[in-house]
């Protein structure tokens, strides 16, 4: 039997997958088709989701974290789920504190026993980070560097912060309005469709400020679409909140991202373009599945068996608690 995890962070939602427990690894192409099949919103697993990690030996690491879009393409990062996968692996090997493997990076993260009651909480770190054109990568936009600029192509009056970390991220603050009207859709959609701008796609956040040190974030995902939490754009947005509101923000201070799926806290560390952030949040086991692992091989879930952990409950509780409530309600 294969085991599954359905995990999430602040309501952004994954299968894990370790493979170093099956008899043999999946290869890509069964791992990209078995995404696909399985967080598909309406055929899928328990509703689908809006990727999957897999979790892997690493030479120099506790243990490695591959990240597949709900859509089958590669990302190069994911915040939410890193803190999933810090979870699943200091539960695996009894280590509080290590480093984990990513596409780009080794990233420390650790266990922070004092995020909620009754809610597993993990930080990790975001890095590297660069606003290089060729990063990202962005073209076509008469600029090199995009920090707090009005980019007519997309908006004739929004102020636009682009930056990889090292996913890509286009960041701009906003009004509440904007965060729950038809402005962040559309541009998303426009810019992970084939367009002269992103060509590879970019993960799209709009950011209110609703006080110092304090945002509510939402995101349309590269490869997934609208996500209740990016935990890499909520990073990156917390570092266009230090560059372009010292008056709010500042290095070296904890941030507060609220999102339909909860919250988290953020900390910018580092000087010049030398930048890393601390996210801390949520990292939620919902369901462990079993499967076998041939018909895993198929995507074939109709003999999986499925247990729920009781740990939703607990993070809903939680939810409730938090402010803005009415305005996720409204988006
Ligand atoms: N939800 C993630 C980011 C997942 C990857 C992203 N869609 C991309 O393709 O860059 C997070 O929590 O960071």
């Amino acid at each position: 039997m294969a085991e599954l995890r359905r995990v999430h962070g602040s309501e952004n939602t994954f299968f894990l997958l370790d493979q170093t427990t099956l008899r043999q690894k999946l290869d890509q192409a069964t791992l990209v088709a078995l995404t696909q099949k399985i967080t598909d919103r309406r055929f899928g697993l328990l509703g689908g989701a809006d990727g999957m990690l897999i979790v892997d030996d690493a030479p120099q690491a506790t243990g490695a974290m591959t990240v597949i879009n709900a859509d089958g393409s590669l990302a190069k990062m994911c915040g939410n789920g890193l803190r999933t996968v810090a979870r699943y692996l200091s539960e695996k090997t009894g280590q509080q504190a290590f480093a984990v493997q990513t596409a780009e990076a080794k990233l420390r993260v650790r266990h922070v026993a004092d995020f909620a009651a009754g809610v597993p909480g993990y930080s990790v770190e975001i890095s590297p980070v660069s606003f290089a054109a060729a990063a990202l990568p962005f073209a076509s936009l008469n600029t090199q560097r995009i920090v707090d600029q009005v980019l007519p192509a997309l908006d004739p009056a929004l102020h636009f912060t682009a930056v990889a970390v090292p996913n890509p991220h286009l960041i701009a603050f906003v009004g509440e309005a904007d965060l729950a009207g038809e402005k962040l859709g559309a541009l998303g959609r426009r810019l992970n469709a084939p367009n002269p701008y992103f060509p590879e796609g970019v993960n799209v956040t709009f950011a209110a400020i609703e006080g110092p040190h304090t945002l509510f974030a939402r995101t349309f995902e590269r490869g997934v679409g609208f996500t209740n939490a990016c935990g890499t754009g909520m990073a990156a947005t917390s570092l266009a909140f230090v560059l372009t509101h010292p008056e709010a923000a500042a290095l070296d201070q904890v941030n507060t991202v609220y999102n339909p799926g909860g919250v988290v806290k953020t900390n910018v560390h580092g000087s010049g373009d030398d930048y890393w952030i601390e996210l801390i949040g949520n990292a939620t086991t919902t369901h462990l599945i079993a499967v076998p692992e041939a018909a895993l091989r198929q995507a074939d879930f109709a003999g999986a068996e499925v247990a729920a952990t009781g740990e939703a409950v607990a993070y809903e509780a939680y939810v409730a608690t938090l402010p803005y409530r009415g305005l996720v309600a409204a988006i």
